[in-house]
């Protein structure tokens, strides 16, 4: 097999397909490094398959040892990883602790700014918390030497934030994510500034870790949808990451079917690009903008047409590859429904064909619990 982001022969792999030829034709298997840490970048439309290699990468990386895959999942797409072989679980109610949202960024959790009233009192109230609790934090609001009005809408603010159910002060650290082989977090059920505060806790949790340790598994931390998290409290930790995450040994997948919204540091950073179908010329853009020299001709040109085709650019071999992405091994939660495939009164030639459809994937057969 050739191993896409790396020359040693020697180390984890992540099987990703076939070689494809121009005409279509498979051929050789290809894979993809998992021994040293990379940035990764997945693009394409909706419906080209880009949930899907995120989940084949996940499937690899659960598999290898040394490795910890931990896969952020806005639409509840991967519950079907931990479902047939693959060692994996899935945590249906992520947390995080308080303490994971620095206090400076506590006005910017609830779309405030630092000078407004109540975003100020709910900085101090953060840092100066006794414990990392919300009650702790509340406990400050009520003593902030404010207006009522302001004490108010600092506490709306706050219960608030308890109704998302994403801060326990015995929340996942990197700790528990680096201790399974690999680990679904289930955001659907967040609003989108919970789940931001919970990837920023687990990025920057699952950094400062391997920062401060040498764990025993290297995180890969791969994030769905993720132009939604480029645009808020977790933006941050992802540039981190990006920018100085390779050293200490964390790498990050993004994957998004927008990556014209992505910072150019995505995009600049990411030493593997796996690019299915693209058709917005702004999303073509954004990547031409950084296409290295190495690749002959236009990205446009080389896109593939076809659900599940990608062209690979490594730039750790510095090589431009045709892929055909292989099928996932588990159930993939990502299909669209189908008017077709639901009962009502139709014939039986329109009852559900396969096991697709919402209600059959998911997080049904999912472990839960932290
Ligand atoms: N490599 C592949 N082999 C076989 N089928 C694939 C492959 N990749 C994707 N598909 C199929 O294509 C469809 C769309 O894939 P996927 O859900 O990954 O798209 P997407 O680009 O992530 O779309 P969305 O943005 O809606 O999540 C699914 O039915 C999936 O099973």
């Amino acid at each position: 097999m050739n191993v896409l982001g790396r020359t040693d022969p020697d180390g984890p792999v992540a099987r990703l397909g076939t070689y494809r030829a121009a005409d279509g034709s498979e051929g050789a298997a290809v894979g993809l490094d998992l021994d040293r840490p990379h940035a990764a970048l997945v693009v394409g439309k909706r419906g080209y398959g880009k949930s899907h290699t995120l989940g084949v990468l996940a499937e690899g990386a659960a598999r290898a040892s040394g490795v910890a895959p931990v896969v952020v999942d806005p639409m509840g797409e991967f519950g079907g990883l931990a479902d047939g072989s693959i060692p994996a679980r899935v945590v249906e109610a992520p947390t995080v602790s308080p303490s994971a949202v620095p206090p400076s960024t506590w006005p910017a959790l609830f779309d405030l700014s630092t000078t407004d009233p109540a975003g100020a009192v709910l900085w101090e109230a953060a840092r100066e918390a006794e414990t990392a609790t919300l009650d702790a934090v509340a406990a400050r609001i009520e003593q902030a030497r404010v207006d009522d009005s302001v004490r108010r809408a600092a506490r709306n603010h706050l219960r608030l934030a308890a109704s998302w159910g994403v801060f326990d002060p015995d929340g996942l650290d990197a700790a528990a994510l680096l201790s399974e082989p690999a680990t679904v977090l289930d955001c659907s059920h967040l609003p989108d500034r919970a789940a931001s505060a919970l990837v920023r806790g687990v990025a920057s949790g699952l950094y400062r870790a391997c920062v401060e340790r040498d764990p025993a598994r290297l995180p890969w931390l791969l994030i769905d949808e993720a132009h939604a998290f480029f645009d808020g409290v977790a933006a941050p930790a992802l540039e981190t990451v990006l920018t100085r995450g390779r050293s200490p040994g964390v790498s990050l997948v993004v994957a998004t079917q927008r990556p014209a919204s992505l910072p150019s540091v995505a995009i600049s950073q990411s030493d593997l690009l796996v690019a299915h179908r693209l058709t917005a010329a702004a999303d073509i853009a954004a990547l031409a903008e950084a296409t290295p020299t190495y690749l002959t001709g236009t990205l446009r040109d080389r896109l593939p047409a076809d659900p599940g085709g990608a062209v690979v650019v490594d730039d750790v071999t510095e090589s431009v590859h045709g892929v055909q992405i292989r099928r996932r091994e588990t159930t993939h939660g990502g299909d669209d429904p189908r008017a077709s495939e639901r009962g009502g009164q139709q014939s039986s030639s329109s009852a559900p064909q396969s096991g697709h459809s919402p209600s059959t994937t998911g997080t049904g057969a999912a472990q839960s619990g932290q």
